[in-house]
């Protein structure tokens, strides 16, 4: 263990101090690696001088967290306090918000509390990168987790008493079912749940806002899209949502020729349909079902076998092995888990997982047995974003490699 001065100490407190007291520099926000790290020290020293009562009201608070972020994004509290351009006092912001001005002066005391606003003098509130994080668009992911994951994370302790702690694997019987009291899929419960729905489809683009995206790092054309033609299928986005990554694409190469083409279900399309774009065309498509599309140079799925189990995958898999061709590749956009020291947004997603459907990330050790079981051949892992262990695993089937 490292050893300190107590006035060493003193002055690593200073200097944290000086660091937080402004917005970061550049220097360091850009700077992916050093960020992080800086992320990490911190979080992991806030966590060694946590007195035992402070880690037990922190951890027990998570739903109130969860809540009062609700309560500020639908009252528009982070909205307006990140649109103004100087500090606000409570009323004025109670003002704005509709909300009684008792009740705001304690809204924004907890919020500068757990640092998601800044106080800059007595009464007086400004916004700081937790506050432009909650306002929109991001609020969109408290309002989704706030109101559609809630009672699946809330029914957890149940669902394991009453399951024997046992591994979830059925996706008819898992946490998301006891919490909401249902007995359907909830891929098909969200089809009669419009609200929820469309929460969904509003947060899936947003869920890795702020990190590298895969297009960044993959060289999507010199892989996959040499020497295309208008006719050529360059990329099929399979179980594509509202096509976020489809449109990246388009975007990233504005130039590339070939077909662009998202799958999903037909609610999904039809909301798609009134904000089509140009250059990307929508199919229906259940994908445990044989793939239409044939020898497409990419068959590209971004969290659809985090969906689902073993048995589930390798029905998804031989359906797009069947529609492969030399020139094919399969680009599967998923979390490769480490083996240690998981980062918390990769173990949040797979609680997430396990909540909703029974399903789970996967280890590089995992993906290596799945893939090699369904009859393909891992070519390359492209970790993209190190905060998430997000990646981009292609493969091709044996006979082709
Ligand atoms: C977790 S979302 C991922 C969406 C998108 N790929 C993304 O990363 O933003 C899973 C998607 O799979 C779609 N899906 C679920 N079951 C499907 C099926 N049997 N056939 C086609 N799509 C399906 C859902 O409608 C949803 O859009």
């Amino acid at each position: 263990m490292a050893s300190m001065s107590t006035t060493e100490v003193e002055e690593l407190v200073y200097k944290l101090e000086q660091l937080a007291a402004e917005d970061l520099p550049p220097s360091i926000l850009n700077d992916n690696v050093l960020r992080r790290k800086l992320r990490e020290a911190t979080q992991s020293l806030n966590t060694a001088v946590q007195w035992p009562s402070d880690s037990v009201h922190l951890i027990a608070y998570g739903a109130l967290y969860s809540s009062m972020a609700r309560v500020g994004v639908d009252t528009k509290t982070f909205e307006v306090l990140g649109g103004s351009t100087k500090p606000m006092s409570s009323e004025e912001v109670a003002e704005k918000t509709g909300v009684d001005p008792v009740l705001m002066k304690r809204f924004l005391r907890f919020y500068q509390s757990f640092r998601w606003i800044k106080e800059t003098s007595e009464n007086q509130f400004t916004a700081n990168n937790v506050t432009k994080a909650l306002s929109p668009p991001g609020g969109t992911g408290i309002k989704y987790y706030n109101t559609v994951l809630n009672p699946a994370f809330t029914a957890l302790p149940e669902y394991f008493k009453s399951h024997g702690y046992k591994n979830p694997t059925n996706p008819l019987d898992s946490p998301w079912q006891l919490g909401y009291n249902t007995s359907e899929h909830p891929f098909v419960w969200l089809q009669s749940h419009p609200e929820h729905f469309q929460l969904f489809m509003s947060w899936l683009p947003m869920e890795r806002e702020g990190l590298p995206q895969w297009l960044d790092m993959f060289p999507f054309e010199e892989h996959v899209a040499r020497e295309t033609k208008d006719e050529t299928v360059i990329f099929v986005d399979i179980g594509s949502a509202l096509g976020s990554q489809s449109i990246a694409l388009r975007e990233k190469y504005p130039q590339l020729k070939g077909r662009v083409i998202i799958q999903d279900q037909q609610h999904v399309i039809d909301a798609w349909t009134p904000n089509a774009r140009p250059g990307i065309d929508a199919m229906v498509y259940n994908f445990f079902t044989p793939q239409p599309v044939k020898g497409a140079r990419a068959y590209y799925m971004r969290n659809i076998m985090h969906d689902h189990q073993d048995g589930q995958c390798h029905e998804i898999l031989h359906n797009i092995m069947a529609a492969m061709s030399h020139d094919s590749v399969l680009l599967i956009d998923d979390i490769v888990l480490r083996e240690v020291g998981a980062p918390w947004r990769s173990t949040m997603a797979d609680m997430n997982l396990l909540s909703a459907l029974a399903a789970k990330e996967r280890s590089q050790k995992e993906w290596y047995a799945l893939l090699e079981s369904a009859g393909l051949k891992i070519l390359s892992i492209w970790e993209y974003a190190a905060e998430t262990g997000d990646s981009i695993i292609v493969a091709k089937p044996k006979e082709f490699v």
